[in-house]
């Protein structure tokens, strides 16, 4: 379901409870959308969500001629670039702003076309999120970028180069940037200080499917030999482990047990061993994790995010705002996003105690340390949440606030919820099966 309506009426107090199911992780499934335009033949993608970023690289896609459908079996998309080549791309600009993928057009669309243009980004506003890396590597790769009216225009006035890149920090766009160009560059890439989230292991499993011959070595360094062509594949994603954290943290904060189907141990034993610390209780089978409150008072920690295999700062948000429950001192250093604090402000005005710094109050010193930036958070508790009006800032910020209403007493207000729908697919009947009294005005829901 598409949500147009733009607040939310959520009546807190209630323990979340039951079973939702998580399908394919936002931060894989278009970047293996962008990789089918590489392919000479279909691929074929499974376990795709219905999710925001998922529609607009769908447009993206079929704006450069790609056919996108759907397969047999729900949450199946069929990608075939055979005309990429006789597209028309005039409504490009129509996508700007959207979502951060369109950046990685730019290699497939450069070893196809010899040119791309690159529309402004959209993305969580929780810092600068520059994108200098990934136009650094791509010149590395021989391309040349203009900055153009609503854009970025790039060419390759020859066939791109593989070449030794070193990140100057573990980005993970930039590491999928040099991924997605250096499977059809000329000669071998050596990438240093790449990025290995779980989501990059899966983009590098679908590129070796279509052809591709990619080495990870233990130490962040990426090798990709370089070949002439590439075909279609057939992948099912691996499952978003950060939409599951989300889940997670919304049974602790809510006194609640909730099921996750979907949800895997592999990708997520940072975020267990963390979510033990706090005190929440979790089983593992087969087919997915139960998180829930064991009844016990929960228990402050010291938590910094990071790279992987560090704890994933998108599992922040969400977090903190259990351990606006937790007895005693939280400590919080993100360390990914100079601004992803920020969202704790309204968390205070619903009776939260967090005290922002901009020292770095982890063990180590950050990029943001010494500067202007209120990276780091001091969360006393437990305190009572109270239900307010809400604006949601980013995705996750956005959860983060539904989870905060959904535990606070009395009733909430939430506005600007469609942005959910870019990373949560169906979230609102989640909500609904878990036992959330929640209305929008004037709609039915459940
Ligand atoms: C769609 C997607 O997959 N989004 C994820 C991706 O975002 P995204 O790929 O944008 O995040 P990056 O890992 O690139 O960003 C990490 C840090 O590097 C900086 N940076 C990045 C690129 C660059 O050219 N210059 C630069 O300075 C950023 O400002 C940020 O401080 O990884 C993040 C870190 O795990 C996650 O929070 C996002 O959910
Ligand atoms: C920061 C996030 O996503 P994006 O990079 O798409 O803005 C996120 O998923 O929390």
């Amino acid at each position: 379901m598409t949500v147009n309506d733009d607040v939310l009426l959520v009546h807190g107090g209630t323990p979340l409870e039951g079973e939702i199911r998580v399908r394919g992780a936002k931060n894989l499934v278009p970047k293996a959308m962008v990789a089918a335009l590489l392919g000479s033949g279909p691929s074929r993608l499974r376990n795709v969500p219905d999710i925001r970023d998922v529609r607009v690289v769908r447009g993206l896609l079929q704006l450069h001629g790609v056919t996108v459908r759907p397969g047999d079996e729900p949450g199946e998309l069929i990608m075939d670039p055979s005309h990429v080549e006789s597209a028309n791309v005039a409504d490009i600009d129509a996508h700007a702003g959207s979502s951060r993928i369109p950046i990685l057009f730019c290699g497939p669309l450069l070893h196809r076309l010899g040119h791309a243009f690159i529309p402004g980004l959209g993305g969580c506003d929780i810092g600068g999120r520059p994108i200098d890396f990934h136009f650094e590597v791509l010149r590395q790769f021989g391309a040349k970028i203009e900055k153009r009216e609503g854009g970025q225009y790039l060419e390759a006035p020859q066939r791109l180069r593989g070449t030794k890149i070193q990140l100057p920090y573990p980005s993970v766009g930039a590491t999928e940037q040099v991924l997605l160009t250096a499977v059809l560059a000329e000669g071998v890439t050596e990438l240093s200080n790449a990025a290995v989230e779980p989501e990059i292991e899966d983009l590098i499993c679908v590129l070796q499917k279509m052809g591709a011959i990619i080495a990870m070595d233990t130490d962040r360094t990426i090798r990709i030999t370089g070949v002439d062509s590439l075909g279609g594949y057939t992948h099912a994603a691996l499952p978003d482990r950060l939409e599951a954290a989300s889940w997670a943290s919304a049974a602790l904060a809510t006194e609640g047990n909730i099921y996750v189907r979907g949800a895997q141990q592999r990708s997520m034993m940072t975020f267990l061993n963390t979510y033990r610390k706090v005190g929440g209780a979790f089983e593992i089978d087969d087919e997915g994790i139960r998180f829930w409150h064991p009844g016990s008072q929960l228990k402050s920690i010291a938590l910094e995010t990071d790279v992987h295999p560090g704890f994933q700062t998108d599992w922040q948000q969400p977090l903190v705002v259990a351990l606006t429950q937790a007895t005693g001192l939280s400590i919080i250093h993100e360390t990914v996003y100079e601004s992803r604090l920020g969202f704790t402000s309204a968390l205070n005005q619903m009776g939260a105690h967090i005290q922002l710094y901009r020292e770095c109050l982890g063990g180590s010193n950050c990029r943001f340390g010494q500067r202007n930036f209120l990276h780091s958070a001091v969360v006393s508790g437990p305190t009572k949440l109270q239900g307010a009006d809400l604006v949601i800032p980013d995705l996750r910020g956005g959860f983060s606030y539904l989870i905060a209403a959904l535990a606070a007493q009395g009733t909430s207000r939430v506005h600007g919820i469609d942005l959910i729908n870019r990373g949560y697919e169906n979230f609102m009947e989640k909500l609904v099966e878990l036992g959330a009294k929640v209305e929008l005005p004037g709609k039915a829901l459940g």
